[in-house]
C-alpha cells in the first residue's frame, strides 16, 4: 500500500489522492505542515511527502529514512527545500511553478489601487496635471509572477522598469537595479529567497539600508516574495527617517511572528496570502498530483495504469470575474478583493503582552483564510 504524508493545508488533497482515483489502497495521512518531523517520518515510513512552504526538507528530516521517493511542494517558492540533498539521495522533487502567478499579481495591483486610486488612469497626476507621465512600475524578478504583473501593467498603459540579472534583456527586463530603485513610483519584489552560497545574485537582504536610501520616500514598496528579501532592521530604521513611506508586506523576515513595531508602520500588511485564491491553491495540488503520477508510474502504483485527471473545472465554482470588465470600473476592483479587511485582521491579532502577532495566530489566519477568486485575464 502506498503511504502519503501530507500537509493538511493542501487544497483538495483527498479529492486527488484517494483510492478511487489511484485505483488501489492508499494511506493518506494529513497533518499540520509544521508538525512533519523525523519522528513522524520514522513512524509512517511514507512513500511520498506532499508539503507546502512550512515544512523544511533537509538531511535532518530524512537522514534515517529510506522510504520517501517523492517530495512535492504545492507552492512556487522552494527555499524550504534542500534540493541538492534530495538529488544526492535520488529523491525526486517538484514544486508547483506558476500556480498562483495571477493571484499574486492581482494582489499587488489591488494593493496599489488601494493606496493610490489616482493611478487607475495610468498617468501619474501626483507629478503633473498638464503632462502625461505614465506610472512607472518597478519589478524586481521577472519570472512567472513578475512577467504576469508586467502584462497587467502594459494593459493599464503603465511603464515597466524591470530588473532580472538572470534573464536576457527584453522590453520588460530593461533597467538596472539602481534605476528600478530610484525611478519607480511603485516597486514590487518577485524574486526567490536565495543566499550567497546558492546564487551570484543572492536575494537575502537585497533591500537593505543602501537600497532603501535610493528609493524615494513617495515610492510604494511591496514585498510578496519572501520576508528576508528585505532587512527588517534596516526597514525599521528607515521608517524613523521616512515615516511617510508606504510599504506593503505579505511576507515577513521573522514569519510566522510579526512585531507590532513593524506592523504599525506598514501601509498594508497581510498574513502571506497573496497567492491564496481558490485557483492558485488548487492549481498547486493539480501540478504535484501530475508529477506524483509520473514519479510512481504504473509500477509504483502496482502496475495499474492510472489515467491523468484534471479536476480544476469540476472543483472550481464558475468564475464570473473578468479583468476586461473589472478594469472599466475601479470601484468594482475594491469590492472584488477587500485587502484592507485582511490587513485589519492581522492588525487585530497582535498579542498585547508580546507586542507581536504570534505564530499560532498567524498560521490560524492562513489556515482559516476565506480563499479569494482570481479574475480571468484575457487581453
Ligand atoms: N506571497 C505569496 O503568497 C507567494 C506566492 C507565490 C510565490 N511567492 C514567492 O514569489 C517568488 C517568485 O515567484 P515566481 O513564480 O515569479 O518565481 P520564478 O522562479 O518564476 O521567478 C523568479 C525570478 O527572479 C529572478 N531572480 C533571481 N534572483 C534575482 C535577483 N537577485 N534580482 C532580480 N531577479 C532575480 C529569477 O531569474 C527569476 O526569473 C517565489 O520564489 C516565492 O518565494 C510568494
Ligand atoms: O511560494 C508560494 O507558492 C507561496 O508562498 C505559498 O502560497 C505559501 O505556501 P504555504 O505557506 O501556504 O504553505
Amino acid at each position: 500500500m502506498l503511504t502519503i504524508l501530507a500537509d493538511s493545508n493542501i487544497a483538495h488533497l483527498h479529492d486527488y489522492f484517494n483510492e478511487h482515483i489511484l485505483q488501489q489502497p492508499i494511506n493518506v495521512i494529513a497533518v499540520a505542515g509544521r508538525d512533519i518531523d523525523a519522528t513522524m517520518i520514522a513512524e509512517y515510513q511514507p512513500d511520498a511527502l506532499l508539503i507546502r512552504s512550512v515544512t523544511p526538507i533537509n538531511a535532518e528530516l530524512l537522514k534515517d529514512n529510506d522510504s520517501v521517493k517523492y517530495v512535492g511542494s504545492a507552492t512556487i517558492g522552494t527555499d524550504h527545500v534542500d534540493q541538492d540533498y534530495l538529488r544526492e539521495r535520488g529523491i525526486y522533487f517538484s514544486n508547483a511553478a506558476g500556480c498562483s502567478k495571477h493571484s499574486v499579481a492581482q494582489y499587488v495591483l489591488t494593493a496599489i489601487f488601494n493606496l493610490r486610486p489616482q493611478y487607475w488612469g495610468g498617468n501619474n497626476s501626483d507629478i503633473t496635471d498638464s503632462q502625461t507621465v505614465p506610472i512607472k512600475l518597478g519589478i524586481i524578478g521577472l519570472g512567472n509572477i513578475g512577467s504576469t504583473l508586467a502584462g497587467y501593467a502594459a494593459d493599464l498603459g503603465w511603464q515597466v522598469l524591470g530588473y532580472d540579472p538572470l534573464l536576457p534583456a527584453s522590453d520588460i527586463n530593461n533597467a538596472s537595479f539602481e534605476q528600478v530603485l530610484s525611478e519607480s513610483d511603485v516597486i514590487s519584489l518577485h524574486v526567490p529567497l536565495t543566499r550567497a552560497t546558492d546564487s551570484d545574485y543572492s536575494t537575502y537582504h537585497l533591500i537593505d539600508k543602501q537600497a532603501l536610501a535610493k528609493i524615494a520616500n513617495t515610492t510604494i514598496l511591496i514585498n510578496s516574495a519572501r520576508g528576508p528579501v528585505i532587512s527588517e532592521a534596516d526597514l525599521l530604521s528607515d521608517f524613523e527617517r521616512n515615516p511617510q513611506r508606504q510599504v506593503v508586506l505579505d511576507v515577513f523576515e521573522h514569519e510566522p511572528v510579526v512585531s507590532a513595531e513593524l506592523l504599525n508602520q506598514l501601509a498594508i500588511a497581510t498574513p502571506h496570502i497573496a497567492g491564496y485564491t481558490l485557483e492558485g491553491k488548487l492549481r498547486g495540488t493539480q501540478i504535484i498530483f501530475d508529477e506524483f503520477l509520473t514519479v510512481f508510474g504504473p509500477q509504483g502504483l502496482g502496475d495499474v495504469a492510472v489515467e491523468a485527471v484534471y479536476l480544476m473545472d469540476e472543483l472550481l465554482p464558475e468564475n464570473p470575474y473578468r479583468w476586461q470588465q473589472l478594469k472599466q470600473a475601479p470601484e468594482q476592483l475594491a469590492k472584488f478583493y477587500d485587502i484592507k479587511a485582511d490587513d485589519a485582521l492581522l492588525g487585530e491579532s497582535v498579542d498585547n503582552e508580546a507586542q507581536a502577532v504570534l505564530a499560532e495566530k498567524f498560521d490560524g489566519l492562513r489556515k482559516n483564510y476565506a480563499l479569494r477568486r482570481e479574475w480571468l485575464f484575457e487581453r
